[in-house]
């Protein structure tokens, strides 16, 4: 693993890490924020999926994360979107291939290669992560925006005792249902729906539920709130009975002004869950 930057920050350390991944087959770049706490011994850690065009440093420039993180003493990662380079599959549209991995394990060509970005997140860089940093793998919570928000809700619902809570900005919460879900899940999936089901919040909802705090947050004036669906979520929330809370947020949009503006409830919710014993 090699470092790229590391910068003192809040009274710990913003790093951004590069590291050759065997899950997708190319080099990855992540970002990783240490509390001061993490100089005595292991701190929780809060994870961060970003969303469509993201890379590694979106969120972790953009989001405000790190001063509610520094006061909890928590660690926050922040993993690229993707696979990347050269000799990676991409497709002209910015919702599709390199920047759009969509936190799952491709089959389908050209994709299938390189394009194992839920095994990566799930799997390689938890233990990348455990091994040279002071983390706590038994306290584990996540987030994540947009794309992300799909990401940390479907790894919540499918890992279950991973995380111990679970949140999300603006989440594509029914992507089988919507534009931005059934063109990438076909894409990288193939036709045969069945397999798409694991990779849609509501429908695992539905089916499994999350056992654990949730918190969602949208934008009522959101610009791509049609494809996200937070109804679809809402309602299979409701009738499992899941312990969550939903809420709209008046005339926010799909920004990181949106994020950043309930970043702090959404550490705070993380830290109740993570200093719990
Ligand atoms: N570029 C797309 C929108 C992509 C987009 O809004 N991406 C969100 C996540 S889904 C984001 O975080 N963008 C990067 C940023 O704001 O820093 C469009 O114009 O339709």
């Amino acid at each position: 693993m090699e470092t790229v930057s590391e910068n003192a920050c809040l009274g710990g350390v913003q790093g951004v890490y590069r590291h050759t991944s065997s899950a997708t087959g190319c080099d990855m770049t992540f970002g990783l924020f240490l509390p001061a706490e993490a100089k005595d011994g292991p701190v929780p850690v809060l994870w961060y999926l970003s969303g469509l065009t993201c890379t590694h440093e979106n969120a972790m420039v953009k989001a405000g994360a790190q001063g509610w993180a520094a006061e909890q003493g928590i660690a926050l990662v922040f993993p690229d979107t993707s696979p990347r380079g050269e000799g990676v599959a991409d497709h002209e549209d910015y919702d599709l291939g390199q920047g759009a991995g969509f936190y799952v394990n491709a089959t389908q060509e050209p994709w299938a290669p390189h394009f194992r970005m839920w095994d990566y997140v799930a799997e390689e860089l938890p233990a990348l992560v455990a091994e040279h940093f002071a983390i706590d793998p038994e306290r584990q919570a996540i987030t994540g925006h947009s794309m992300g928000g799909h990401g940390a809700l479907t790894l919540a619902m499918n890992l279950p005792g991973r995380y111990r809570s679970v949140s999300a900005f603006a989440p594509i919460s029914n992507p089988t249902a919507a534009d931005w879900g059934r063109k990438q899940l076909t894409a990288y999936l193939g036709d045969d729906e069945s397999t798409w089901a694991k990779h849609d919040a509501t429908l695992m909802m539905k089916q499994v539920g999350f056992d654990g705090p949730i918190l969602i947050d949208t934008g009522t004036s959101d610009q791509f709130i049609d494809l996200l669906r937070p109804e679809a979520l809402a309602a299979a929330i409701a009738e499992r009975r899941q312990q969550a809370t939903l809420r709209l947020q008046p005339g926010y949009d799909h920004s990181y002004f949106f994020v950043s503006s309930f970043m702090e409830d959404h550490v705070s919710f993380h830290a109740e869950a993570l200093y719990r014993d």
